[in-house]
């Protein structure tokens, strides 16, 4: 479980994040989702410690974040942010392989090579591997990256929409991977903005909006219609459809 206790958090003197309140089960997916703005990058970088907080404190189980070292973290946690650049020379296979170096140290080892090839099979590369990433279509590259974070091997996997640039055939492929990674006892964070995608995958959600916690719980408990439309100050239908709820405005 990762708990955040009265989290605030400022960037460039602005506050940002204030009494951010929250347990992540572990073992499960979580959907962070909320408007624009809204502060779901920035709590997914603080618990990824990227970020750092003024105040309150977050915990992977009963160990406080600031308490790992650098390399126990990486081999505990890894982040995809939605804006990470890559150098344009790199390979996928390069690129991936950079998700073994905690466990590798730059020396790969034939397992590690394996995992690398594996999770490209996965995310359906394969036949980029050796191809540099700027001449990659943008759902490429993604995918690229995303395999890169599975690679690390972590308990913890945080990935900042990494659904951005998906056509809905690789989005569906991602989340069925990520809903792998959790029935493996992977804990599993993801932002998003599909509320569709999010009742249908996740397990536990967690609503921001302005900075703080709105509502959180069970998806039943935030994907319904009075919910959302208090989140999103728009009015939300939520259509069931054989189990799975559609969320559209109205
Ligand atoms: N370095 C910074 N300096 C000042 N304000 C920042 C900085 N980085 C982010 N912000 C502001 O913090 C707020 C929260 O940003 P954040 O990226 O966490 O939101 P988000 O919920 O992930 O949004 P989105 O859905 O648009 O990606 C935004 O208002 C943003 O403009």
């Amino acid at each position: 479980m990762i708990t955040v206790r009265n989290l605030s958090v400022t960037l460039d003197r602005t506050p940002i994040l204030h009494d951010v309140d929250t347990t992540v089960p572990a073992g499960q997916m979580t959907a962070l989702v909320g408007p624009n703005g809204a502060g779901k990058s920035t709590l997914l970088a603080a618990i990824g410690r990227l970020t750092a907080a003024d105040a309150g404190t977050i915990e992977i189980g009963d160990k406080n974040i600031s308490d790992f070292a650098p390399r126990d973290l990486a081999l505990r946690l890894a982040i995809m942010r939605q804006d990470t650049h890559v150098a344009p020379r790199l390979t996928v296979r390069d690129l991936v392989g950079f998700g073994r170096y905690p466990h590798s140290h730059g020396r790969m080892t034939q397992q590690d090579h394996n995992i690398v090839d594996d999770i490209i099979a996965r995310m359906e590369l394969t036949e980029f591997t050796d191809r540099f990433l700027d001449t990659l279509s943008g759902g490429q590259r993604q995918r690229a990256l995303i395999a890169m974070t599975l690679a690390q091997g972590t308990d913890i996997v945080l990935l900042d929409e990494p659904l951005n640039n998906l056509d809905l055939v690789h989005a569906r492929r991602v989340m069925k991977i990520a809903r792998e990674e959790v029935e493996k006892g992977k804990t599993v964070i993801l932002v998003l903005h599909d509320l569709t995608v999010a009742g249908s995958y996740a397990d536990h959600v967690i609503a921001m909006k302005n900075g703080t916690v709105a509502a959180q719980g069970p998806v039943d408990d935030v994907i319904n219609e009075p919910v959302l439309t208090d989140l999103y100050d728009t009015p939300v239908q939520v259509i069931d459809a054989n189990g799975h709820k559609i969320v559209v405005t109205v």
